[in-house]
């Protein structure tokens, strides 16, 4: 039952994933339960990463709040409704660049609202402003192969944000990055969530970045079969700076609580994941 708050009954959260099992049915007909037993709320404007040991489940969870898969048990709702198909509410960003290398920075970014009917001179207006935002205003004429990694993963960012989704899906977007781009890229996706919060869920392996981000960190098992058995709330004051907050007491007294807990799932993680290969 959701919490009730002074006015009336809590708002429906932005997800709702209730006691979910994921399987797959492999090549030679058996089936495999990479999640079981899920349960996950992610409040309207909430920032929740997700960790845990590779190979776990985190993406699968990610997709089944993405609509792309249809969990085996338990139900997906999003803003109170259940999910049918893919979920419209949100913007994806995923580890791999999704710009078409025919097209330029700008039309990169002004396609989605294109898709859905903007006139293209509109689309292109707010198109330019979205790649000033993400600092890359002078770079709109640019094809992807003419940008970093960095520069891309910005495109990427203006891309789903030009399309105001109401949840973000987050799965490892920065993972391709170097240590300080990463930080960077960290610095700027709170700088835009703080001005306009969606519910986010930010999958990633590294449980620094998801502490620096994060309100919650959530921790899952080493699969199959994975849980969530860890669900921290993060006490560090926003705005944040992703490289001066990991200097702060707070965050290493958080980051020590939550790696005793996760260091023996990524153990049993890579003990699974060596018997399997
Ligand atoms: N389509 C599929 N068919 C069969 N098994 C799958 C499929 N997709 C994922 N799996 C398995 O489900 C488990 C969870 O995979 P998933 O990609 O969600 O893990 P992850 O935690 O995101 O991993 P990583 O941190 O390495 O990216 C893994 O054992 C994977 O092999």
């Amino acid at each position: 039952m959701e919490e009730a708050v002074a006015n009336g009954p809590a708002p429906p959260c932005a997800v709702h994933l209730a006691d979910l099992d994921i399987a797959f049915r492999l090549a030679d007909r058996s089936v495999f339960t990479a999640v079981r037993g899920a349960t996950l709320r992610v409040a309207d404007g909430e920032f929740v990463a997700i960790v845990g040991p590779t190979g776990c489940g985190k993406s699968t969870l990610l997709n089944a709040a993405a609509g792309l898969l249809t969990p085996s048990r338990g139900t997906v709702e999003i803003f109170g409704t259940p999910l049918a198909g893919l979920n419209r509410m949100a913007g994806y960003l995923f580890q791999a660049d999704a710009l078409f290398p025919w097209k330029t920075a700008i039309e990169n970014v002004a396609i989605g609202l294109e898709i859905a009917g903007t006139p293209r001179g509109e689309a292109r207006d707010e198109a330019a402003q979205w790649l000033a935002r993400v600092g890359l205003g002078s770079f709109g004429d640019r094809y992807p192969h003419m940008l970093s990694g960095g520069q891309r993963k910005r495109v990427g960012l203006a891309q789903v944000l030009i399309r105001h989704p109401k949840i973000l899906l987050m799965d490892e977007p920065f993972g391709p990055l170097d240590a300080q781009t990463r930080q960077i890229m960290g610095n700027l996706l709170l700088e835009l969530w703080s001005a306009d919060r969606k519910g986010v869920m930010f999958v990633t392996h590294d449980l620094e970045e998801a502490i620096a981000l994060a309100d919650r960190v959530v921790i899952m098992s080493a699969g199959p079969a994975a849980r969530i058995i860890g669900d921290f709330t993060i006490p560090l004051a926003r705005p944040r700076d992703i490289a001066e907050i990991k200097l702060d007491k707070a965050f290493h007294d958080v980051h020590r609580e939550i790696w005793s807990m996760l260091r023996d799932e990524v153990m049993k993680g890579y003990v699974q994941a060596e018997a399997v290969g």
